[in-house]
């Protein structure tokens, strides 16, 4: 079964121009794919190119401007939903953005921002099984009980991540759209989610779309991968193949662009070129 079916999805803006005229811009120009269930889909793409605002659609935070979309074998557009359908929907996809600062009550402790998502989503709901998941979820990205009492402004901008992590996992839904929600934490920070959210697949058959600027995350993470280019997808198929065979020029440009082995800053490689006579204008070393 299909988990996502996104069918010419398209979001148009109304902007203004230099000189003040409105005109209508399409951040994404008619986007169609397909994610089968216990799939992973990476979206990669220039900064700009809709990746954001698709996956925003995706969570029903935008209404598409037109095109079809479907979730876990439920069309997503149309009228807006009400209660008991909106909480459906929260099981059937959750979304993990970049900076989580806002979507976190300032107010409530990480304890309470997860379970009042418990609440509404376990089977066992009560107070002593909450209590329990709270710090099961925790411990997954690795935090704890010091951390279930602070507020989110106590917290590092890697731990108030996982704390977003945690959350979307706490609604164990089907589907999870991570936008570029592992990019800023550390290294082996990021290896652990990696691997929980890979083992999580592995044993539930969830869903994963994963926006990324980093190609070594979505090729670790992807089995299928789509290329956006302005508002458009220019280029997909599967992941290892679109990273090492890029037929876009502009995925072409995307894999040279990341750093190699023995990479240097762009102007020290300049200042020794000047220094030794070598080429230096590449930014690479040779
Ligand atoms: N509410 C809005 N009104 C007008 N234009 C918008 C709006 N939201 C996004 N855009 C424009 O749509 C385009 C796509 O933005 P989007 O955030 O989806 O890009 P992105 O690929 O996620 O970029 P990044 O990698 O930098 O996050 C951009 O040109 C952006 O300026």
């Amino acid at each position: 079964m299909s988990a996502v079916v996104a069918e010419g999805l398209r979001k148009v803006y109304d902007v203004r121009d230099a000189d003040g005229r409105r005109r209508p811009f399409a951040a994404v120009a008619g986007a169609s794919f397909t994610v089968e269930r216990g799939g992973s889909l990476g979206i990669v793409g220039e900064s700009g190119s809709g990746k954001t605002t698709l996956a925003r659609m995706l969570a029903g935070l935008e209404p598409p401007s037109g095109g079809r979309l479907e979730v876990c074998g439920r069309e997503r557009t149309g009228v807006s939903p009400g209660a008991s359908e909106r909480r459906r929907r929260a099981r059937e996809l959750q979304i993990v953005f970049q900076d989580p600062y806002t979507s976190l009550n300032p107010r409530h402790t990480v304890a309470t921002c997860l379970d009042e998502v418990l609440r509404v989503h376990l089977d066992d709901p009560s107070r002593e099984r909450r209590a329990e998941r709270v710090l099961e979820l925790l411990a997954q990205v690795g935090l704890d009980e010091r951390h279930a009492r602070s507020r989110p402004r106590a917290l590092s901008g890697g731990q108030r991540q996982r704390v977003a992590i945690a959350r979307a996992l706490a609604a164990s839904p089907e589907v999870i759209v991570l936008d570029e929600a592992v990019s800023a934490l550390d290294v082996s920070i990021q290896a652990q989610i990696l691997d929980l959210l890979d083992e999580i697949r592995a044993r539930t058959k969830t869903t994963y779309l994963f926006i990324s600027h980093d190609l070594g995350v979505v090729r670790q993470v992807t089995d299928e991968l789509i290329v956006m280019r302005g508002g458009e997808i220019v280029e997909r198929g599967a992941t290892a193949a679109v990273l090492d065979a890029p037929r876009h020029p502009y995925t072409q440009l995307l894999r040279r662009s990341v750093p190699g082995p023995g990479w240097r800053p762009r102007r020290r490689s300049a200042e020794r070129a000047a220094a030794t006579n070598e080429r230096g204008d590449h930014g690479w070393d040779a």
